[in-house]
């Protein structure tokens, strides 16, 4: 058998796939039977995780809120995924569950303290993806400080990934819980100690103060593909979500490898999951109908607002028949202007059929469930990934894929049943092990305190 696909699914707690369609139920998104349903199908289809993206952000041009946005519910409203995670954590027993947290917004306390519980809640099934913050233009106005460039909130993560390190893995000793009632000792003081950092952008001298759950760090993710971005995945993360045509996704993955191996990691030590949008159906007729229903749910005016949520560029002032300038600039997401600059650069009116179509999650694979699991050996054969990360199908859940695709995947001896007990770290790495591999900059800071 080769290598099992790592599967995870992609949902925001907000209106998702096309849910101006009957059936779709992502209005549901404020209920909380919503997801304790979505999450039980999810870890009875044998899926590895399901994620919960989040950012504090909405479309912003020109100092104002597009109306297309409010109207047609782009990227808002949103709720907040943590609040949610610890309902699907007691529902479910092998189902990993990832969100998000901003390293713009949360101080890398208050990360490492969430992340910690959520990890004993979970028994270490739970992930971090590590974001700079998509829809920066407007979470920077809500908090009312100025916006922080680019490049510069990345050496912002990095040293708060660092800082969250520390917390997590140099603060307490494994043996540190003694528990030893007739002694009256909860904790062993000399197994358990204060931690100092001096960064460039965080300081502290503290301890932790929820012991490290059975990951101690929890499994890391990150989803920028700029150059910083880069650096900042081939650094730390353990996993990276990758949305882009099959060609750019090729060279995102090499590089990102490559880059690894700069920071002294073993460059397959990172598993890389491709955006990947399922449009099945048990014949291909029914699956192309519903790709043609859901195209005509959405208008361009809706995907200019949904590309300046991305980029903060507003396309709706350009000429449709040129390609974007190539001197725009942007301190928001860069990733979804880049791909659109270049020799062979697409007209803005292309980019924004692009965005109507697939928004940022690259061409969708179409047909029954053998055509769309072709399709996607040949995406990861081209690009070298290690798995999915599936969209949201039209009824804004997964339904289609658990009940087509996975079967499909199974039968063909591309994924393996995820099993109670397995860490997520554990089951996406393939090698069981809990904790952070020894080439991570995190297991340095391990051994050193243990060795205190
Ligand atoms: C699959 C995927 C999931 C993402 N999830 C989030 C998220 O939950 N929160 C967020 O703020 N940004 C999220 N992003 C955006 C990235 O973190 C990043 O800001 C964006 O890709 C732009 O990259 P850049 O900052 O390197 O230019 C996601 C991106 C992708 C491709």
């Amino acid at each position: 058998m080769t290598t099992p696909w790592k599967i995870g699914m992609f949902q925001s707690a907000m209106l998702m796939g096309s849910w101006r369609l009957p059936e779709n139920t992502s209005t549901d998104f404020l209920d909380l039977a919503h997801w304790i349903d979505m999450a039980k199908r999810c870890e009875a289809a044998g899926v590895d995780f399901l994620f919960l993206a989040d950012d504090y952000g909405y479309p912003v041009v020109n100092d104002t809120i597009p109306p297309a946005a409010i109207r047609n519910g782009i990227q808002t409203p949103k709720a907040d995924p943590s609040m949610i995670l610890p309902a699907l954590a007691a529902v479910t027993e092998r189902l990993g569950l990832v969100t998000t947290l901003s390293t713009s917004v949360e101080k890398p306390p208050m990360v490492a303290r969430k992340m910690a519980t959520l990890d004993h809640l979970t028994k270490g099934r739970i992930g971090w993806n590590i974001v700079t913050g998509a829809g920066q233009n407007a979470s920077a106005r809500l908090f009312g400080a100025p916006m922080v460039e680019h490049d510069r909130r990345y050496e912002i993560a990095t040293d708060h990934v660092e800082l969250s390190l520390k917390l997590w893995e140099g603060c307490w000793d494994d043996d540190a819980i003694v528990l030893d009632r007739e002694a009256g000792v909860y904790a062993d003081p000399a197994k358990v100690r204060e931690i100092e950092h001096d960064g460039p952008h965080f300081r502290s001298k503290g301890l932790l103060n929820v012991p490290p759950g059975p990951q101690r760090t929890p499994m890391l993710f990150q989803a920028g593909a700029s150059g910083p971005g880069r650096d900042l995945a081939a650094k730390y993360a353990e996993g990276v979500f990758l949305a882009a045509e099959v060609s750019a996704m090729t060279e995102q993955i090499s590089d990102m490898r490559r880059r690894a191996t700069e920071f002294g990691r073993d460059a397959q030590s990172i598993k890389f999951l491709m955006a990947g949008t399922f449009i099945v159906a048990p014949t291909s007729e029914e699956a192309h109908q519903l790709r043609a229903r859901q195209i005509a749910t959405r208008t361009l005016d809706e995907a200019a607002a949904s590309y300046s949520f991305y980029t903060g560029v507003d396309l709706s002032v350009m000429d449709p028949d040129k390609p974007i300038d190539p001197s725009t600039v942007t301190e928001t997401g860069r990733t979804n202007l880049e791909r659109f600059l270049g020799p062979n650069a697409p007209t803005v009116r292309e980019v924004l059929e692009e965005f109507q179509r697939n928004s940022v999650m690259g061409a969708p694979f179409i047909g029954d469930p053998g055509e769309v699991v072709d399709q996607a050996e040949a995406a990861m054969a081209a690009t070298g990934a290690d798995g999915f990360l599936v969209q949201p199908d039209a009824t804004g859940t997964f339904d289609s894929f658990l009940e087509l695709v996975m079967p499909e995947l199974r039968a063909r001896g591309l994924v393996v049943e995820p099993q109670v007990g397995e860490t997520l770290r554990g089951r996406i790495r393939g090698d069981g092990r809990a904790r952070l591999a020894p080439d991570h900059p995190g297991a340095r800071i391990w051994e050193a305190a243990s060795l205190v």
